[in-house]
């Protein structure tokens, strides 16, 4: 962090303090734009007026652990992120009332139960299924979509306004996440079978790779990933973070959420699809962009 990070920062806390913004609320604002906890903690004590670490001068103190986030955006950088910071155990998103399951803090991580019912499930699996094809992952090289043996599901994708069911499925993530539906890429629908997974992999574009760039100048880099599952298969198939040892079981009408505010490593927002076992994992995917997506 050099000096006038260290002043953007500081004011940009300094006005939030004064707006009467709670501590927990800048402390999670900050996690989710890529700021180690530690650090974030440290800063905002300080801004609050209170010593953060006696001894050690602010802008030293903090120093490596910001350098090391490769392009970390401007603290002021918005991310898609669900209301639930007040404790609420559903969030309203105009048609239904979402149960909000389990949340971890950092990496942002949502777990929420009931998002869609049984039959908007089953009816987004038959308008998909005429469609599907052998998935296709990003080459990072030259940033041309490729058949690859990491993925070997079936997928195709909707556009934004192609069905009703589709729309109200567009604007209920819209709410959910305080995302604009141009944010988004299109709605994708995945079909998994005996022994198909998707191995780990982050769904952020390298920028260090050449490949990016043109994947990048359509809506800018991909910051969260919103995961529906559609059916659930009779065992295997669970969407698993290795960093963090934790697996989601593909419960049908469930959907996780998690946010990745810096595309590197450091995010920990590696995962896969562990291989289905027996019967069928339907998903649908949505990937949330910085800016437009056209
Ligand atoms: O199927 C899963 O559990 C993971 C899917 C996934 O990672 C993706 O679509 O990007
Ligand atoms: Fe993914």
């Amino acid at each position: 962090m050099n000096d006038t990070q260290y002043r953007n920062i500081t004011v940009w806390l300094v006005e939030q303090i004064r707006a009467g913004q709670p501590s927990h609320v800048l402390l999670q604002a900050m996690c989710d734009r890529g700021w180690r906890r530690d650090v974030a903690m440290g800063l905002i004590a300080q801004a609050m007026g209170q010593p953060a670490d006696p001894g050690a001068s602010p802008a030293t103190a903090a120093a490596p652990e910001r350098a090391e986030l490769h392009g970390a955006p401007e603290v002021a950088k918005p991310m898609p992120v669900p209301a639930i910071d007040d404790g609420a155990l559903y969030v309203d998103v105009g048609d239904r009332r979402v149960p909000v399951l389990m949340h971890l803090p950092t990496p942002r991580i949502v777990l929420f139960g009931d998002f869609l019912s049984k039959q908007e499930c089953d009816r987004l699996i038959e308008a998909a299924r005429p469609r599907m094809q052998r998935s296709m992952t990003a080459d990072p090289r030259t940033g041309e979509t490729m058949v690859d043996t990491v993925r070997t599901s079936r997928g195709m994708f909707f556009h934004r306004d192609e069905t009703p069911l589709v729309r109200t499925i567009e604007a209920r993530i819209a709410k959910l996440l305080q995302w604009p539906v141009s944010h988004g890429e299109h709605l994708q629908v995945l079909h998994y079978r005996p022994g198909d997974r998707y191995e780990p992999h982050y769904d952020y574009f390298d920028p260090t790779q050449p490949g990016a760039a043109p994947l990048l100048a359509r809506g800018g880099q991909r910051v969260a990933t919103f995961l529906m599952y559609l059916r659930e298969p009779e065992r295997g198939g669970d969407t698993t973070f290795p960093d963090l040892g934790l697996s989601f079981a593909p419960k049908r009408g469930s959907a996780l959420f998690f946010s990745y505010p810096v595309p590197d490593p450091s995010s920990k927002s590696l995962h896969g699809g562990a291989p289905v076992q027996s019967g069928e994992k339907w998903v649908a995917t949505k990937w949330l962009r910085e800016g437009v997506f056209a």
